[in-house]
C-alpha cells in the first residue's frame, strides 16, 4: 500500500497547509491516477488516522528528528507511517518498508534514507520515547490545547468523554423513508441481506459496520438515506403540519429538507448559499421522490424572498462543526479560537434576518453541529435579549423515540450513537 501512503501524505500535507480534507483528498487522488479503488480506500483511512492522532505522531516525529523535515510531503509521509505504527492495523515492518518505497517516489534523494532511519529508530526507541512524548494534554488527547481548555471550561463533567468520542470512528446511521417503506419492513430486509443493525428508535437504524450506500437494500430506489440519529431530531422538533410554508435556510446537502418532506406534505423552500452543494439536494430529492423549491441564496439577505412569511423555518447554520469532529477530523487542526467569534457573527446575522421572514405564531428551529456555547446557548441568549417578540420553547428530546444521551437543554453531547448537536426552538408572538 505504498501508493495509499503516498496519496494520504499528499492529502495530509494539504490539510497541514490549511486546506479542508474534503478538497485535499480528491486532489491527492487525482495526482495518483493509477490507484486502485482498494488503494484509494486505504488512502482515505490513512489520512483520517493521521489527522485523528496528529499531535501524537508530530510529537514523536519531533523527538526523532533533530531539525524539522524540510519537505512537507516527506514530513507528511512520516506522519502517516507513524500514525499507522501507533494506531493502525498493519504489521510494523510492512508499514516501514512501504513508507521507504513511497519516499523513493517523492523526488528527494535523501528521503528514503531519512524515512528508513526515523521509522526504524521509532520501532527501537518507542517505549523509551513514550514517557517524554506523552507529557502534554495536546498529545494525550490529540486536540489543540485551546479546544481542550474550552471544553474543560464549558463541560467540566463531560470534557474527557467528549474528546474521546471525537477520536472514535463515527457510526453509520440510516433514516428510513417512511413514504416508501416501513421501518419494520426495512429492518426485515436488512436481516435478510445479512446486515447487522440496531434499531435506535423512530426511523433511525445504526449499522454495526459501515457499508457503501449502494450495498444497502433499496438505496437507489430511495427507501433509505444516511443521517446521524442526532440530526434526525430536526424534523420532529420543527413540528410541521400539512400545507405549511416551510423554509430550510441552510439546506445542503439536504438531509433535513428530505426528512421534513418524508414526514409531511409541506410547501418547502430549500435554500443554500452554495449552488454547487445544492446539486446534492436535488439528487437526494430525486432519489427519494420528494419535491421542494431549491433556491440559491444567502440566508442573511432577503433578495430571494417573495415576501410571504413562513410558518416554520429551519436554520441549520454554518458552524465550527466541533460536534462532528470524528467525521471531519481535519477540523481539529484547521479551526482557530478566533473562528468562533466569526461563526457567531454570521449565525447572528442569519438568525436576525430569518426572524423577519417568520409568520406571527410561527416557529424557527436553530441548529448547529457544534458543542461550543458561543455558537449555541450564548447565541440564543443574545438573540432573546434583542428580540422581545421571541419566546424560547422547550426542546424535548424523548429517549423513547430517539437516543439522546447526555442532553442538557437543547444540547446533545456527542456519544457513540449520535453526534453533538444544538437545538433551540423559538416562537414569534
Ligand atoms: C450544517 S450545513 C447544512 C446541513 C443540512 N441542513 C443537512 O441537514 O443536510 C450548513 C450549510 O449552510 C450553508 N450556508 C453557509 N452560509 C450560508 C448563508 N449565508 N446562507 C445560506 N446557506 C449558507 C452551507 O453552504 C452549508 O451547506
Amino acid at each position: 500500500m505504498q501508493v495509499a501512503q503516498l496519496i494520504a501524505a499528499h492529502a495530509v500535507a494539504e490539510v497541514l497547509a490549511g486546506h479542508n480534507l474534503t478538497v485535499s483528498m480528491p486532489k491527492a487522488l487525482r495526482k495518483v491516477k493509477s490507484a486502485t479503488p482498494q488503494q484509494q480506500a486505504a488512502a482515505q483511512d490513512y489520512s483520517y488516522l493521521t489527522l485523528r492522532f496528529y499531535a501524537e505522531s508530530a510529537a514523536y516525529l519531533a523527538a526523532l528528528t533533530p531539525k524539522p523535515v524540510s519537505d512537507t510531503r516527506v514530513e507528511a509521509l512520516l506522519l502517516v507511517a507513524l500514525s499507522q505504527l501507533l494506531h493502525g492495523q498493519d504489521d510494523d515492518f510492512t508499514v516501514v518498508n512501504q513508507a521507504v518505497d513511497a519516499a523513493g517516489t517523492t523526488g528527494q534523494r535523501w528521503a528514503k534514507g531519512l524515512v528508513n532511519a526515523v521509522l526504524r529508530n521509532f520501532l527501537r526507541q518507542r517505549e523509551a520515547l513514550k514517557a517524554d512524548v506523552t507529557q502534554s494534554e495536546e498529545v494525550i488527547w490529540n486536540y489543540p490545547q485551546w479546544w481542550i481548555e474550552l471544553l474543560k471550561q464549558q463541560y467540566p463533567e463531560d470534557w474527557q468523554a467528549m474528546l474521546a468520542v471525537g477520536n472514535a470512528h463515527p457510526p453509520m446511521t440510516l433514516r428510513v423513508n417512511v413514504r416508501k417503506t416501513s421501518v419494520e419492513a426495512y429492518l426485515q430486509g436488512l436481516q435478510e441481506a445479512g446486515i447487522a443493525v440496531t434499531h435506535l428508535g423512530s426511523a433511525a437504524i445504526q449499522l454495526h459496520q459501515p457499508l457503501p450506500v449502494h450495498k444497502l437494500p433499496g438505496f437507489d430506489q430511495g427507501w433509505v438515506s444516511v443521517q446521524d440519529a442526532g440530526a434526525q431530531w430536526a424534523a420532529p422538533l420543527l413540528d410541521v403540519a400539512p400545507g405549511m410554508r416551510v423554509l430550510d435556510a441552510c439546506s445542503a446537502p439536504g438531509g433535513k429538507t428530505c426528512h421534513v418532506l418524508e414526514s409531511c406534505d409541506v410547501d418547502l423552500i430549500s435554500l443554500d448559499v452554495e449552488a454547487e452543494r445544492l446539486k446534492r439536494v436535488n439528487e437526494n430529492l430525486q432519489r427519494l421522490d420528494l419535491k421542494a423549491s431549491v433556491i440559491t441564496g444567502n440566508a442573511a439577505a432577503a433578495d430571494w424572498f417573495d415576501g410571504q412569511p413562513f410558518d416554520r423555518i429551519l436554520a441549520d447554520v454554518p458552524c465550527s462543526a466541533s460536534g462532528i469532529v470524528r467525521r471531519h477530523v481535519d477540523m481539529k487542526w484547521l479551526r482557530r479560537p478566533q473562528d468562533l467569534a466569526t461563526f457567531a457573527h454570521t449565525q447572528q446575522q442569519i438568525l436576525s434576518n430569518l426572524w423577519q421572514m417568520l409568520a406571527k405564531g410561527g416557529k424557527l428551529l436553530y441548529v448547529t453541529c457544534s458543542v461550543f456555547q458561543q455558537e449555541n446557548e450564548m447565541q440564543i441568549q443574545q438573540f432573546l435579549t434583542s428580540h422581545d417578540d421571541a419566546t424560547r420553547l422547550p426542546v424535548q428530546f424523548d429517549a423513547a423515540i430517539l437516543p439522546c444521551e447526555h442532553a442538557t437543554p437543547g444540547q446533545l453531547l456527542p456519544v457513540a450513537t449520535h453526534d453533538g448537536l444544538f437545538y433551540a426552538l423559538l416562537q414569534k408572538h
